[in-house]
């Protein structure tokens, strides 16, 4: 560069949102290495995965904050992540050791007690990558390394210390339409994820790639090829099916089996490929070590309304007819709420109950739980066709969460809204959308005189019975939900900002603060030196502020609009506690 007036030239320096690599590693705590051991039964002080236990259950049996002392909850640091849209990752900690991601593949790592930054990683995306979900959930912990699937679709091995990459895995073609947003799931040695991209018509798949050398060990697509069990249900289209798998899956070492979501069928009006389109909008058993599917459920045929039922089962106990059944529990994007048992080689049908307004279904096979569809709210092509709830679903992504203490579900529900879509057939080009519905054809509409929107249910499963809920007359609900062992049910998802805590056996708000911005992060709990710690990031964007800006369009008084991005590392303790 040309310097001016006999000045020294300087290199310009980048902005830190420039920097790649790993930047500033200073010397961490003891690093604890990561075991299969220390996964199947963490210490109560850690959160070493993305729901914390295999199970998916999102619990912390850590106590020290309860419900007679959570009103003298404070923040103790905030981070800044420098990035904006969707901060969903949870703040995973080892041993005094926080990992979070951003948007945009950043890995930070930092001290969890004091906020200190010990590293920070930042991964150079392609010029001509577009996003669509522009977020990213969370980092898995194994042996002496963080592993994070990228937004590009790579699969990358940091060093837990030092933030230096190891190795970074092509696993798919971003230019296909194939990206990553989930959290990886390690078993035995195999760092399992999944890919995103059933509106770009992908063929969804879950690929294994060996924790040491990063060699790719197998990959099972969710949507059967020819001579595959399954491949009959798809008379044409399957390559370009969907069923994409875009969050992390729950794993049961008993049966040493991982129980994976998946996503929509592709496109989206299912007339345009006849079929029940296995194994779209269903869970898959796979073994991990050779990837093979050994059961399935799918929850509803020929997806046609863009349900992903992607979050994974969460796997718990449940009373029935006087036996206790290892069960799984889906609280569905198509509003039911699924209980299903699971054994080695099968996945039982045991009972499936809406949880929000649901028009679709007529009702259920009492066998299988296969339902019957009225025909009237099924979206097809060259008809507006109108149905509830809305293609989001009476849950999205946010997890849902277990307390075996006092034995209820959590689930952040979004009430009282509809949806419509029409569709036109739509020819399949690699890389661009492929909907079979332009946006304009996406409707959401609110039902009269609608009290709320968003709701925390509490369900006990025994009985099938919502316990209690907590209405947000005047918000949509896109909270993670983290149980406690000191009864405590915290979350956060409103556009008003906030981060709440409720007792858990009664549904009461005990305590709320106002964040910088709203919080779509998978909240977590963990301890240091004594001390019991909450953390969460606040970050609003991708799916939690599109819906704000339909919200906005239906009642422009009654839904502000304006909730900032931005993303900030919160963490609390008791006041006590936090000025030691
Ligand atoms: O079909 C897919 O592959 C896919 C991927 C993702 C994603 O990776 O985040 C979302 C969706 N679908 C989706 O349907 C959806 O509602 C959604 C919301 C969000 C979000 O981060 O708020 N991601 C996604
Ligand atoms: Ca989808």
């Amino acid at each position: 560069q040309q310097s001016q007036g006999g000045a020294t030239p300087v290199t310009p320096v980048p902005a830190p949102s420039e920097r790649v690599g790993a930047q500033q590693a200073r010397p961490a705590r003891q690093y604890t290495s990561v075991t299969d051991q220390r996964l199947q039964s963490p210490e109560p002080r850690n959160w070493l995965m993305y729901r914390r236990t295999y199970d998916g259950q999102g619990f912390s049996p850590l106590d020290q904050i309860n419900a007679g002392n959570v009103q003298d909850l404070v923040p103790v640091w905030t981070y800044s992540t420098g990035v904006l849209e969707g901060h969903q990752s949870p703040p995973i900690v080892n041993d005094g050791i926080m990992f979070i991601t951003t948007p945009q593949a950043q890995v930070v790592a930092l001290d969890a007690k004091t906020g200190d930054q010990i590293w920070n990683y930042k991964r150079q995306l392609p010029e001509d990558l577009t996003q669509l979900h522009p977020t990213n959930r969370g980092v898995a912990l194994y042996g002496d390394r963080v592993y994070v699937a990228t937004v590009d679709a790579y699969l990358v091995a940091l060093d837990a210390k030092t933030g230096t990459e190891i190795w970074a895995k092509k696993v798919e073609d971003y230019q296909k339409g194939h990206y990553m947003t989930l959290a990886p799931l390690v078993a035995r040695g195999k760092i399992m994820v999944g890919g995103s991209g059933g509106e770009f018509g992908v063929r969804g798949f879950i690929a294994a790639y060996d924790a040491g050398s990063g060699e790719e060990a197998w990959r099972t697509y969710t949507v059967p090829g020819p001579g595959e069990a399954g491949h009959d249900t798809w008379q044409s289209g399957w390559e370009t099916g969907g069923a994409s798998v875009w969050l992390t899956g729950h794993y049961d070492p008993q049966l040493n089996l991982a129980y994976w979501g998946t996503g929509n069928a592709a496109p989206w009006m299912g007339d345009a490929r006849p079929g029940d389109n296995l194994h779209t909008s269903s869970v898959v058993a796979l073994n991990p070590d050779d990837g093979k599917i050994r059961a399935h459920h799918q929850y509803h045929w020929n997806d046609s309304w863009d349900w992903d039922e992607v979050s994974a089962p969460i796997l718990m106990d449940v009373e029935r007819g006087g036996r206790t059944v290892p069960a799984l529990v889906h609280p569905a994007r198509n509003g039911y709420l699924w209980t299903l048992e699971r054994g080695a080689d099968r996945i039982g049908f045991l009972s499936g109950v809406p949880f929000v307004q649901q028009d679709v279904f007529a009702g259920l096979d009492p066998q299988t739980g296969r339902p019957v569809y009225n025909q009237a709210r099924k979206p097809r092509l060259e008809q507006r066709v109108e149905f509830c709830p809305s293609l989001w679903g009476g849950k999205d992504w946010p997890p849902a969460a277990y307390s075996p203490q006092t034995r209820l579900v959590y689930i952040p529900a979004n009430e009282n809204l509809c949806g419509s879509l029409s569709g036109h057939r739509m020819d399949y080009v690699p890389g661009q959308l492929f909907l079979g519905a332009g946006i304009e054809d996406i409707g959401m509409s609110l039902r009269p005189n609608a009290p709320h929107i968003g709701e925390l249910q509490a369900w006990d499963l025994s009985t099938n019975r919502k316990v209690w809920s907590h209405p947000f007359p005047d918000s949509q609900l896109w909270g993670p939900v983290l149980a406690t062992g000191g009864g405590l049910v915290f979350t956060g998802g409103t556009n008003d900002r906030m981060f709440r805590a409720f007792d858990a056996k009664t549904g009461q708000q005990l305590w709320q603060i106002r964040t910088n911005s709203g919080v779509t992060g998978v909240p977590t709990s963990f301890e240091v030196d004594g001390t019991q710690y909450i953390a969460v990031q606040s970050g609003w964007g991708v799916d939690a502020q599109r819906m704000q800006e339909k919200l906005f369009e239906i009642d422009p008084v009654r839904f502000r609009r304006d909730v900032p991005q931005g993303g900030v590392v919160w963490v609390f303790a008791l006041k006590q506690r936090a000025q030691q």
